[in-house]
């Protein structure tokens, strides 16, 4: 074996794993314990042992790690190409490429477009008004509930009728009307190509579960590896099985305390009970941790939720040398604010560099007075989470436009485009798209003369324009020119519409250059939907080594990186754990998790902050504050764990030379003399 190969470096249980032969394994591994190291070099393995790469299959959590993992695995492997030909990706962009090859299968129009949540919110609102559900006073839900309600029913195969009972009591007055709107919803989407995230797995299922389509789609792979496993739901277990039954030629890795997707319909138990599902499978654990010092990873294992006795993992680590984790008590958000900056600075003056620390919080407001300390005291940072790029209302528009070179019929791009135009509102924008969207008429141009002559007159000029260069980009070959033609199209609105229209033209400007690199603008944009960028920068590729700047994330988006020095803010009970989780135990131990998750990101240094006082409420403008409980996650087994520093004020009382000086009475010069 060779140093520079796969095998280089990994210890024992990891190397059972990577090369282990061809029956079914389940790797349990915990934090830091090199997962992706493991599932990367075990691909590499495969490839070496003469698997074909395109015969491979690797699902990841997100696009970025699939793309780490495919170049990785095919710089470790001899197979030439092997990084064009091995598949990777989400489970979503990976149904989204299989479906686009058996739509006619599927009853669908040959072009799909995917519906992302706010898409999929504006259909059931042009639903709700041809229902004549809007505008009603019978309280009717909004569109935002209804799809919370589809979705959730969808995810957990609880029918929607049993959902609203128990969930959604207000909703149940009308019931029977709802149910009818979500039968409308199906077959609207249907008609018109559009798919919700759900409809992506929902169809790669069925698909799979077909007796001709299904085995020869499974046919293409003799290997899957899943990553994040602990993070399925149901129908992604039901995909997993489908395409590898018996488990022949599967890997999977996963973490259940670090499942955080509970909410999106993910279930922990998922890994479990493929372990019990799967009669020949072998069970790797990963336990020695790479990443951590062991003081740090003493608290860890103490905070890790889930499995006792003979199933728990415990981390260690050959890293004997370290400070524990530290818990500063502050007074109150703004000091919390100061002393995390303070703290930063004085690890940067040490010889940090920004970029070697991070500010993990639960929910990406609860930086928001550190943001302003931040840029108050010139610290450059970068924020994962909250409000990603493709959530910008100029992203989107572009990706509507995209979305309707290839697919005419898609109406919620259509009525995203048409209310650009000034004049054009809800009302008008969803009586053209009878012109616009309608499946049975087909010349472009017939259609756009329809609706410009049904258009009010005062957006006439710029909608013909629109219309004009949109089938123009139509007509072009290149991916790029397609991209631009968009672009171009979007160019007047947007300037008319936004002040800050230059900045928003440079993100689309940078959205058209990664279009360009891409084989397929449909499969850019599907892509960009399932899984966007944090913001244009992620474009960019990876920052100048020479950029410096300290990375604030929300846990979620922290999970699976790691640095040298880990700040965690809010340590108080109702914001971490989060007060909307408190309901249910289960909302509860899936915060645990995230607690979990959060602590494990540190290499060398972690402080955890916790304020006395929050306010009641976020934006208040009076100064009501209240005692905050510190983190039931901080019990005493953790608290044993970690170095706890005082850093609020002195209470009255306790400082003698504060008591004396408030006995002493000192006056103020009058100043007389000066106007004598
Ligand atoms: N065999 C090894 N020798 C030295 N370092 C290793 C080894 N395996 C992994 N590492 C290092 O340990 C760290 C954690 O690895 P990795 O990110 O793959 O872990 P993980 O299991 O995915 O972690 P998590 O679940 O916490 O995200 C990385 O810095 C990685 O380079």
């Amino acid at each position: 074996m060779f140093d520079t190969g796969w095998d280089a470096g990994l210890d024992d249980a990891q190397l059972s794993a990577v090369v282990h032969g061809d029956g079914p394994l389940v790797i349990l591994a915990g934090a830091g314990t090199g997962k992706t190291r493991t599932l990367t070099a075990r691909v590499a393995s495969l490839l070496d042992r003469g698997v074909p790469a395109e015969r491979v299959l690797l699902l990841t959590f997100t696009r970025r790690a699939a793309d780490e993992m495919v170049s990785r695995a095919a710089r470790l492997c001899t197979q030439p190409d092997a990084g064009q030909r091995l598949a990777g990706g989400t489970f979503h962009a990976v149904a989204h490429a299989v479906i686009g090859r058996h739509t006619e299968a599927l009853g669908l129009p040959p072009a799909v477009s995917v519906l992302d949540r706010a898409d999929a919110t504006d259909v059931m609102d042009l639903l709700r008004h041809d229902h004549g559900l809007d505008g009603t006073d019978r309280r009717f839900p909004r569109a935002a509930t209804l799809v919370d309600i589809y979705s959730r029913a969808v995810n957990t195969g609880v029918p929607a009728r049993a959902l609203i009972k128990t969930d959604f009591g207000w909703v149940q007055p009308h019931v029977d009307a709802v149910m009818e709107l979500f039968r409308a919803y199906v077959a609207r989407k249907r008609d018109r190509g559009l798919l919700d995230f759900d409809d992506l797995l929902l169809a790669w299922r069925s698909l799979l579960a077909d007796p001709v389509v299904g085995p020869q789609i499974a046919g293409r792979w003799d290997h899957v590896l899943v990553d994040e496993y602990q993070d399925v739901n149901a129908t992604q277990v039901d995909i997993v099985h489908a395409l590898r039954p018996g488990g022949h030629g599967l890997t999977v890795v996963g973490d259940d305390a670090q499942a955080i997707y509970g909410f999106r319909g993910s279930d922990h138990a998922h890994l479990r009970s493929l372990v019990q599902e799967l009669p020949e499978v072998t069970v790797v654990r990963l336990e020695r941790n790479f990443r951590s010092h062991q003081r740090l990873l003493d608290l860890a294992n103490v905070v890790r939720p889930g499995a006792e006795g003979e199933h728990r993992i415990t981390l260690h680590s050959d890293r004997r040398e370290g400070r524990p984790a530290r818990l500063v008590r502050c007074h109150d958000a703004p000091a919390e604010a100061r002393i995390i900056v303070d703290s930063v600075l004085e690890a940067h003056q040490k010889g940090r560099r920004l970029r070697e620390q991070a500010v993990l919080m639960r929910a990406a407001a609860h930086s928001d007075l550190l943001e302003v300390e931040l840029t108050a005291r010139g610290v450059p940072f970068v924020k994962y989470g909250g409000l990603k790029f493709l959530e910008a209302a100029h992203v989107k528009d572009f990706v509507a436009a995209v979305r309707l070179l290839d697919n005419p019929r898609d109406e919620v791009a259509w009525y995203r485009l048409l209310r650009l135009h000034d004049g054009i509102g809800p009302a008008r924008a969803r009586s053209l798209l009878g012109s616009l969207a309608d499946p049975e008429l087909s010349a472009d141009l017939d259609r756009h003369a329809e609706a410009v002559a049904a258009a009010p007159a005062m957006s006439r000029v710029a909608l013909a324009a629109s219309l004009s260069t949109l089938a123009d980009a139509r007509s072009r070959n290149r991916i790029g020119e397609r991209a631009r033609g968009c672009l171009e199209l979007l160019r007047p609105l947007l300037t008319a519409r936004y002040r800050d229209w230059s900045a928003r033209l440079g993100d689309l400007e940078r959205l058209v250059g990664a279009a360009d690199q891409s084989p397929d603008l449909a499969a850019f944009v599907a892509e960009l939907t399932l899984d966007p960028p944090a913001s244009t920068s992620d474009l960019a590729g990876p920052p100048s080594q020479d950029d410096d700047y300290l990375v604030l994330s929300t846990v979620h988006s922290a999970k699976g990186l790691e640095w040298p020095v880990v700040h965690v803010l809010h340590l108080v009970d109702g914001s971490f754990p989060s007060d909307m989780a408190l309901g249910t135990p289960e909302g509860v131990e899936e915060e645990a998790r995230l607690f979990y998750v959060a602590l494990t990101r540190a290499a060398d240094e972690l402080n955890l902050y916790a304020p006395l006082r929050m306010p009641h409420h976020r934006h208040a403008r009076d100064d009501r504050h209240s005692m905050a409980p510190l983190s039931r996650f901080l019990d005493d087994a953790a608290l044993d764990r970690v170095e706890v520093v005082d850093l609020t004020p002195p209470r009255p009382g306790a400082d003698p030379a504060g008591a004396a000086a408030r006995g002493t009475r000192v006056a103020l010069p009058d100043l007389a003399d000066l106007w004598a």
